[in-house]
Parts: C-alpha cells; sequence; structure tokens
C-alpha cells in the first residue's frame, strides 16, 4: 500500500483461526503494513504461539505488533477475520463443510460480537455464504458489519486467467465472478472490458480472434480453481490472503473501494440469503450495492445461485431445530 494511503492510528486485526490461512493472512497483513496491531486467536493455542513468534520476526518491514490472544482482544479491532473451521478435502465442495463450520461459528461470533460490538466481522471459512449469512444472524450485527470474502478471490482468479489470455495486466480487465463462492457462480460477460470496451469490441480493435471456447475455459478454471489447487497440496492459502488483505484496505483507509464481496440480502427474487455482488467498502463496511445491469441469462444464473444457496442455508435451519419442534410438524394433520 503507498505510504499516503496508510493510516496514522494503530489499526487492530483479530484473526480467529491461526491454521494455513489465519497465519498467511497475517503475514500478509505484516508485509502490507496495514494493521498496527495482529492478535491471533486459535484453540489450539500452542500452535498458535508457534505462529507468532515465527511471525514476529517478519514484522520489521513495518513496524507491528503480533500476538496470541483471546477473546476479549477483539475489543476496538478495526476488523475480526474469521478463518477457523474444516477445510475440504480433495473431491469435497465447499457446502460439504456447513455443519461442522456452522458449529464452530454457533461458539466463535457471539463471543466477538459481545466483547467487539462494533466491529467489522469478516468471513473467509467456507462455505463462506452460508456463514456469512451464520455470522450476520448469530452476531446480530447490521449486515454491511458482516462481509464474506465471496467472490472476490473468484474475481482475481477470472482476471488472471483474462489477462493471461488477452497478455494486458489483471489489473486492466474489468470483469467479475458474481453469486456462490462456489460450484454456482456466474462470471458476467455481458459488462467484462478491457481499457472501456467490451470484450468483442477490444478484439476487434486489437485485431485479435475473439475466442469464445477459450474465454469459457478462464471462467472454468476460475470456477475449478480451488478443486485443482486441493488436489495438488491440499489447500489454498495466498489467494485468499491476499484477497483479505484487500477487503480490508478499504475498511482501513475507509476509500470507497468496489469489490464483489458477500452480504446479505435479497437477491434475484430469493430474499435473506447472502452471496456476492459489486458493493462499496469504506469504513461502515459494505455500505452500497453497485446494481449490475445483468442480461436476462445472467439474472437467471444468479437466480439459480441465490436459490442454491439459500436451500443450503434453509436445510441447516431444518436440523438445528429441536426434535420435539420436528416431529411436531411431521404429525400435524393436513388442513382440508
Ligand atoms: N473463502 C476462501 O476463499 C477460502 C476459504 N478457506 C476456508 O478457510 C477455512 C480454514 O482453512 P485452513 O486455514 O486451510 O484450515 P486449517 O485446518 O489450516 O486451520 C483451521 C484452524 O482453525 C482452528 N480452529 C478450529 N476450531 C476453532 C475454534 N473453535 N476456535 C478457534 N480456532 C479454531 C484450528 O485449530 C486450526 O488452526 C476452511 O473452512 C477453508 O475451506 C480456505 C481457502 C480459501
Ligand atoms: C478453498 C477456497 O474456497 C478457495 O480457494 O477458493
Amino acid at each position: 500500500m503507498p505510504d499516503s494511503k496508510r493510516p496514522n492510528k494503530a489499526i487492530k486485526v483479530v484473526i480467529v483461526g491461526a491454521g494455513s490461512v489465519g497465519v498467511t493472512t497475517a503475514y500478509a497483513l505484516l508485509l502490507d503494513g496495514l494493521a498496527s496491531d495482529i492478535v491471533l486467536i486459535d484453540i489450539d493455542r500452542n500452535r498458535a504461539l508457534g505462529e507468532v513468534m515465527d511471525l514476529s520476526h517478519a514484522a520489521h518491514l513495518h513496524k507491528a505488533r503480533v500476538r496470541v490472544g483471546d477473546y476479549e482482544d477483539c475489543e476496538n479491532a478495526a476488523a475480526v477475520i474469521i478463518t477457523a473451521g474444516v477445510n475440504q478435502k480433495p473431491g469435497q465442495t465447499r457446502l460439504d463443510l456447513v455443519k461442522t463450520n456452522y458449529a464452530l461459528f454457533r461458539d466463535v461470533v457471539p463471543r466477538v460480537a459481545h466483547h467487539a460490538p462494533d466491529t467489522i466481522i469478516v468471513v473467509a471459512t467456507n462455505p463462506v455464504d452460508v456463514l456469512t449469512h451464520a455470522a450476520y444472524k448469530l452476531s446480530g450485527f447490521p449486515r454491511e458489519r458482516v462481509i464474506g470474502s465471496g467472490t472476490a478471490m473468484d474475481t482475481t482468479r477470472f482476471r488472471h486467467e483474462l489477462g493471461k489470455h488477452f497478455g494486458v495486466n489483471p489489473r486492466n480487465v474489468h470483469a467479475v465472478i458474481v453469486g456462490e463462492h462456489g460450484d454456482s457462480q456466474l462470471a458476467v460477460w455481458s459488462l467484462a472490458t478491457i481499457s472501456g470496451m467490451r470484450l468483442r469490441d477490444y478484439c476487434t480493435a486489437a485485431g485479435i480472434e475473439y475466442d469464445e471456447k477459450a474465454l469459457e475455459a478462464c471462467a472454468t478454471r476460475t470456477k475449478e480453481a480451488a478443486y485443482e489447487i486441493i488436489r495438488r497440496k491440499g489447500k489454498t492459502n495466498y489467494g485468499v490472503a491476499s484477497v483479505l488483505v484487500s477487503v480490508l484496505q478499504p475498511i482501513v483507509t475507509d476509500s470507497d473501494a468496489i469489490m464483489t464481496v458477500s452480504r446479505v440480502g435479497s437477491y434475484a427474487g430469493v430474499e435473506d440469503v447472502a452471496l456476492s455482488m459489486p458493493c462499496k467498502l469504506n469504513r461502515h463496511g459494505a455500505y452500497q450495492d453497485v446494481p449490475l445491469l445483468l442480461s436476462e441469462e445472467e439474472r437467471e444464473a444468479l437466480r439459480r445461485s441465490a436459490q442454491s444457496i439459500k436451500d443450503v442455508i434453509t436445510s441447516l435451519e431444518e436440523h438445528l431445530k429441536p426434535a420435539e419442534e420436528k416431529a411436531e410438524a411431521t404429525e400435524k394433520p393436513e388442513q382440508a
């Protein structure tokens, strides 16, 4: 981050979960210099302590304190990032993790909310959209202060793929992935631009072929990137860590960046669900939607994505109902 944008007041960031994603995020934060106080919380305190000892030897580039903490340390944090939870095994989908990680959120989120009622919660644990919705309900926070990393990760991967395809810097590719951070995500082709031109026009202007098949392959590689990486190395950590720092930057610097992050709302007619659409971020959190003029086909794909997340939320709520309530519901005589 440029020095002119660097905040000059103390910024505390708490990371719950000192596993692979948590510590890589702490490391990325240290290198970026965004936070002056980084606190790691983990049930395995000894491991967290080892990570902190190692990380503190990387704190010479930007002056920052790194320490192990507990939930009381969330007080006055600019943000609390939740990365605790199980991750996918090769072949598992993100949605396969839902029951285990929801149980963990029931323990963690109320404690964060109790000690840091004004903070912004940033969720990375998968399935990130379902758990962003859970964190919203469990914290009682307004929706702008519960943000899922969502498809900010997929948008970054998509721009990387398109940048490689067209031979331009990914920063100059304006294209987004919206919907679920998962299998039902969609690439918004109708609004993708390079140098202010739609991709077809850019190809015409640059005298190159518009190769629809190759572009579709970019979206497929984006969607399947995590599966591919997990098959090879068992986890993903660098991409998401850098994305989490990018989500924190506009919060800490109050800079109104537009990002595709997950938050609770109504999307394509599906109510009370969390998914990613572009929205503006600043010190208040993800405070404003940036509406997209989607094509009919894209809107329908977004509705399907929203519905698939909603179905998981509904089945989770069903699973959590007390046994008596479930029995009562099945025993009720049908109304004439
Ligand atoms: N949103 C995204 O783009 C990405 C999300 N993830 C997700 O992040 C999560 C974490 O992944 P990894 O760091 O690879 O897993 P990991 O297994 O390396 O780390 C998880 C950590 O959580 C800790 N933990 C477990 N229960 C806890 C509790 N109740 N309180 C505090 N800490 C607790 C464990 O001790 C462990 O250190 C997974 O759900 C994974 O799917 C991973 C990569 C990208
Ligand atoms: C694991 C995961 O969600 C990702 O790397 O996208």
